[in-house]
């Protein structure tokens, strides 16, 4: 099996057919909904709180709310749908997310979509839940994961998933590969690769982004959506603390799997970090549409489409983190 994963990638221009990279179209339709950008903070309790959820629905950018404070979660629906917003969530697979499927039947709350969150997302139960979803809610989206191979896929897909969501371990907060031995860390880009070959429904490329270009390699891939998490859990919007060592600005990032998260020392496959602080989360996210916009102008076309043909070559390492 070819592995490779980001920063072994170069894709390769095509001739330029734009006057002006504000031409090329970054939007893209993920389930119900347009958004501006194939991207989503990670639904993590350090990326994503409240606020930023409306900012990003009033501002045409996808987001999935965490699972984190459970018992807020449908009034988080009722509080999205009554300032005219999507509703988008997360839920687990353990017995009381049965009882809170139903809350939001019996509530009249179906959200637009719901995100099934787990670290190993291959397995019976994630599958019980996508067809409990699908038959309680109907109109739902819903996107299952994590997932690592196109057996998983295919399965997801089977058992009614409306998408699937890629990457076991390549986040920069986890640890599961140093704690289990598995996981995509390392290769994700080319586990990607093979899981769009079984793909009939849209992918969600989910870890190991480092870099702005990597958003475009994963459309390249396969991916209909990125998921981001340390890349954008440095912002004044993002949830953690600001820390200031030596003059220097940063913030908290969490494992959704670690201690801190966990509240014990219990299959702990996340730690703590910090990321530098980057200001506003409107300008990272500006700046990511302006790059894939080039991206688009290299790939010779006018909107992602044009990105997912383009060839490209396997240069081992070829960028170094000193370039940044
Ligand atoms: N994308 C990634 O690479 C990873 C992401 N995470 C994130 O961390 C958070 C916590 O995840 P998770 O541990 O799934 O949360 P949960 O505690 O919600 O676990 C999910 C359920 O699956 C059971 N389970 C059985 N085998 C496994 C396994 N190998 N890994 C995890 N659960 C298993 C758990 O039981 P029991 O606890 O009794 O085993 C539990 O009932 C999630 O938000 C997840 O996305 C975590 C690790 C990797
Ligand atoms: N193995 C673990 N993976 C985790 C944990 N918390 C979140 N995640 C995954 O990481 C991505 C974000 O990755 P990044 O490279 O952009 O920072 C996130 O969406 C989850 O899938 C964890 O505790 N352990």
């Amino acid at each position: 099996m070819e592995t490779f994963d980001y920063d072994d990638i170069q894709l390769i221009p095509n001739k330029c057919v734009i006057k002006s990279r504000k031409e090329a179209d970054t939007s893209v339709q993920f389930g119900p909904r347009k958004f501006k950008i194939p991207v989503v903070p990670a639904n993590m309790e350090s990326v994503i709180n409240e606020d930023l959820a409306v900012w990003l629905a009033q501002n045409g950018y996808y987001y999935v709310m965490h699972r984190f404070e459970p018992e807020n979660r449908a009034s988080f629906v009722k509080r999205m749908h009554d300032r005219n917003l999507f509703a988008s969530i997360s839920v687990g697979i353990k017995d009381a997310e049965y009882d809170f499927i139903d809350q939001l039947k019996s509530e009249h709350l179906d959200p637009e979509y719901i995100t099934i969150d787990v670290a190993h997302g291959h397995s019976d139960f994630v599958i019980k839940m996508i067809q409990y979803i699908k038959k309680q809610l109907p109109n739902t989206f819903v996107t299952a994961g994590n997932v690592a191979t196109p057996e998983a896929v295919r399965d997801l897909e089977n058992a009614g998933a409306d998408a699937t969501k890629v990457g076991v371990g390549p986040g920069k907060a986890c640890i599961t590969k140093l704690k289990t031995g598995f996981g995509t860390g390392g290769w994700q880009l080319a586990a990607l690769r093979l899981c769009s070959k079984a793909a009939r429904k849209p992918l969600i490329a989910d870890g190991g982004i480092r870099h702005n270009g990597d958003i475009a390699k994963s459309v390249r891939f396969g991916a209909s959506m990125v998921m981001i998490g340390s890349m954008l859990a440095g912002h004044q919007e993002s949830p953690g603390h600001i820390i200031t060592i030596d003059g220097k600005q940063f913030k908290q990032y969490w494992g959704s799997a670690s201690e801190v998260q966990k509240g014990a020392y219990r299959n702990v496959e996340g730690k703590q970090m910090l990321v530098p602080f980057r200001g506003s989360i409107k300008d990272t996210l500006h700046e990511m549409q302006e790059d894939l916009q080039s991206s688009i102008s290299y790939a010779g076309g006018r909107d992602l489409e044009s990105i997912t043909k383009v060839d490209y070559v396997i240069v081992k390492n070829s960028i170094m983190d000193g370039d940044y």
